[in-house]
């Protein structure tokens, strides 16, 4: 991997009023890989993801890729997929391209039906998220997000309130689609263990900072005490 396909994170602060809640967040993030951060419920997971793709401005620190400052095209897929009821499928999907307003018709739509078709979805192209399977609201989701060609995808608790077949097929859709198209995943998710399977790197943020950051192996053999007790109660409820 060269030091160019890196996303670093160097200094990043962000606080609320007097709430600290990242305090200095260094990490190096390999470009095309897979990172999950966990952590304790409310420590800052979803304010880091916000700050590396520019939702929210940090307030000291920064984001570089490719060695030029700034987070590199990014899409931020969210819990509920926040798909728009009242719009079709393709409507969902073209969203993105057309508030951009560069794109011209015709390329929106052919950049659309080639997503639909990848994603399998093509049957559903007129059809309103209502009428679709969960599984398939998540992939036009996914779809929406991968429609402007982002090269960082963020998952923020993709799998919150699934039962644990359909976790497992999103984690699995996750895992194929980032193979077939090559982007970088940032996720967030309270999923410990199962989220390891599909993770080629994991970041603990604890107290503002990232406390842990290796293999998911690595971590389960050679990890800090307070992390082997955060872990302990999520790993003996399997
Ligand atoms: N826009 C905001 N204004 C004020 N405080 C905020 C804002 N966004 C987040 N916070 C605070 O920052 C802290 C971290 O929030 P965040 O949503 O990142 O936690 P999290 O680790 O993702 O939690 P969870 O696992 O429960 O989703 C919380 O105390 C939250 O209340």
């Amino acid at each position: 991997m060269s030091e160019a396909a890196t996303l670093k994170l160097r200094g990043l602060r962000k606080s609320f009023g007097e709430q600290v809640v990242l305090g200095g967040i260094d990490l190096d993030i390999p470009l095309g890989s897979h990172t999950t951060v966990i952590g304790k419920s409310g420590t800052g997971k979803s304010v880091l993801l916000k700050c590396i793709s520019g939702l929210m401005e940090a307030d000291a620190g920064t984001v570089t890729a490719n060695g030029s400052e700034g987070a590199p095209p990014c899409s931020y897929m969210f819990q509920q997929n926040a798909l728009f009821d009242s719009m079709t499928v393709e409507e969902n999907i073209a969203l993105p391209l057309r508030e951009k307003g560069k794109a011209k018709k015709a390329e929106i739509e052919k950049r659309v039906s080639s997503l639909l078709e990848q994603l399998e979805l093509s049957a559903a192209r007129k059809k309103y998220p209502a009428e679709l399977s969960g599984g398939m609201q998540k992939r036009v989701a996914l779809a929406r997000a991968l429609v402007t060609n982002p090269e960082i995808i963020l998952f923020d608790e993709p799998t919150t309130g699934l039962d644990p077949q359909r976790k497992y097929r999103v984690f699995d859709m996750i895992r194929s689609y980032r193979k077939r198209f090559g982007f970088t995943v940032i996720m967030v998710s309270h999923d410990v263990p199962e989220v390891f399977e599909i993770s080629d790197r994991i970041a603990w943020l604890d107290g503002g900072e990232i406390k842990y950051w290796g293999t998911p192996d690595a971590l389960l053999s050679d990890s800090p005490e307070d992390l082997k007790l955060f872990l302990t109660p999520q790993l003996s409820t399997e």
